[in-house]
């Protein structure tokens, strides 16, 4: 594990197959299968399903020893290392998780420097949603797919930048399903403000060998890994999303709470700085956007208007708004509150995307003790249908949701 995390086990590189077209799937409705294929594959050869016990992961509670003064560190690396050791998670999740961290590094450093190096305004292209990708976008998007495909641990990648579904290629190939939103919160790239990373990994929960045999079509190989993708939040083995703001913070569960590492960039190591996060139970920030006001419906419409009385203390709850996930839900996870992204006349889903955004930061906001809802049913609970597919979204503190929940009922 050690030598793992350290890269001596990492293979020679080769060409970079998740851009090739062949490894392109199509998106489609989903009826979900018997069988959950995970594997990688590579066209006209035979599909290779590895079995993989997650057997023991997230059953023993972490023992993560506290530094217990300001010259005692915890570094990402030794957190995973402790996590493996107690149990939490293997190593083969250690490596993701810390391949991840690496490309969160690298994207930080180019967003800092971004307006000095040209890489600020529109790539030119447009993803499959009809969003004009930023440089940023579609660079980050590939320093993910690459620091995946490299961990050796990763099977099928999904990515908000990516049409389908990838698989990474045979050799290369691992037990791991990654979701991923490379950078949210993409318009406020060129205006230097706050955006992050938003990721969420799955383990396969049926292993099999499958051998594609000569009649067997490509196509068939594509809906299975498409199949893998589409699970609901609560299969989730771990997920987490990296702040870009005045720091840099990299927060993950991986089943038994949540944890915070903000970069040192003078060493450029991400450090423990934020020990099982619990959510305020409640909060008098409330995040949505008002411009949406009379597209919304009036129970909703009566909830916002219910914020701007003055409480207890006086005063009304005070709106906040950053126009980036990332940095609402890790100011709602230190300070509480409720973020909401609802449907409304124009959108019957909202905005954000079910698989990579709002299924990943659900289970932090639980894992922290938070709440997340469509408005009729837990957020982690939905079964995707589709890859891209949106859902009306509303997390936040337990009592706030509460609350909400009586207004829409
Ligand atoms: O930036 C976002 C969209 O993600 P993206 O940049 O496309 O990855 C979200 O985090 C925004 O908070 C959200 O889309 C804002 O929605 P509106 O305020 O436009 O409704
Ligand atoms: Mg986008
Ligand atoms: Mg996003
Ligand atoms: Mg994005």
């Amino acid at each position: 594990m050690a030598e793992a995390l350290l890269g001596t086990k990492c293979s020679s590189s080769s060409s970079i197959s998740h851009l090739s077209p062949n490894f392109h799937l199509f998106p489609t409705n989903i009826k979900r299968s018997q069988h959950l294929i995970h594997g990688s594959f590579s066209p006209n050869s035979r599909i290779r399903c590895e079995a993989a016990s997650l057997e023991g992961a997230k059953t023993a509670p972490a023992q993560i020893k506290k530094p217990k003064n300001r010259y005692e560190m915890v570094n990402l690396t030794t957190w995973l290392l402790q996590q493996e050791q107690a149990g939490n998670i293997d190593a083969e999740l250690a490596i993701v998780l810390s391949s991840i961290s690496l490309a969160c590094k690298q994207i930080a450093s180019l967003l800092q420097r971004s307006s000095i190096v040209n890489i600020t305004g529109t790539q030119g292209t447009v993803n499959i949603q009809g969003e004009d990708q930023k440089k940023l976008d579609v660079i980050s998007n590939e320093l993910f797919c690459n620091c995946l495909r490299s961990s050796g641990r990763t099977g099928i990648i999904a990515s908000e930048e990516e049409d389908v579904p990838v698989a990474v290629e045979e050799t290369y190939s691992g037990n791991y399903i990654v979701v991923f939103d490379p950078i949210d919160g993409s318009a406020n790239i060129d205006i230097a403000l706050t955006t992050g990373s938003i990721f969420g990994i799955y383990g396969p929960d049926q292993q099999c060998l499958v051998d594609m045999d000569d009649d067997s079509t490509i196509d068939q190989a594509r809906e299975k890994c498409i199949v893998s993708v589409c699970q609901p939040g609560s299969n989730l083995v771990a997920a987490g999303y990296c702040l870009y703001s005045s720091s840099v913070v990299y927060t993950l569960s991986v089943g038994n709470g949540v944890y915070a590492f903000t970069l040192d960039p003078a060493y450029g190591e991400f450090v423990l700085t934020h020990d099982d996060i619990k959510i305020p139970k409640a909060g008098r920030i409330y995040s949505f956007n008002e411009g949406n006001y009379d597209l919304w419906d009036e129970k909703l419409q009566s909830y916002l208007d219910h914020l701007k009385q003055p409480g207890p203390n006086g005063k009304p709850y005070s709106g906040r708004y950053i126009g980036c996930l990332v940095g609402e839900i890790h100011r709602m996870l230190l300070y509480g509150g409720i973020y909401g992204n609802p449907k409304n006349k124009n959108s019957k889903n909202g905005n954000l995307r079910l698989l990579y955004e709002c299924a990943p930061m659900s289970y932090i906001v639980e894992q922290a003790g938070g709440k997340s809802t469509d408005g009729n049913q837990r957020i982690l609970e939905i079964m995707p249908e589709q890859i891209h597919q949106r859902t009306p979204i509303f997390i936040g503190s337990p009592e706030e949701i509460e609350k909400l929940e009586k207004y829409l009922a």
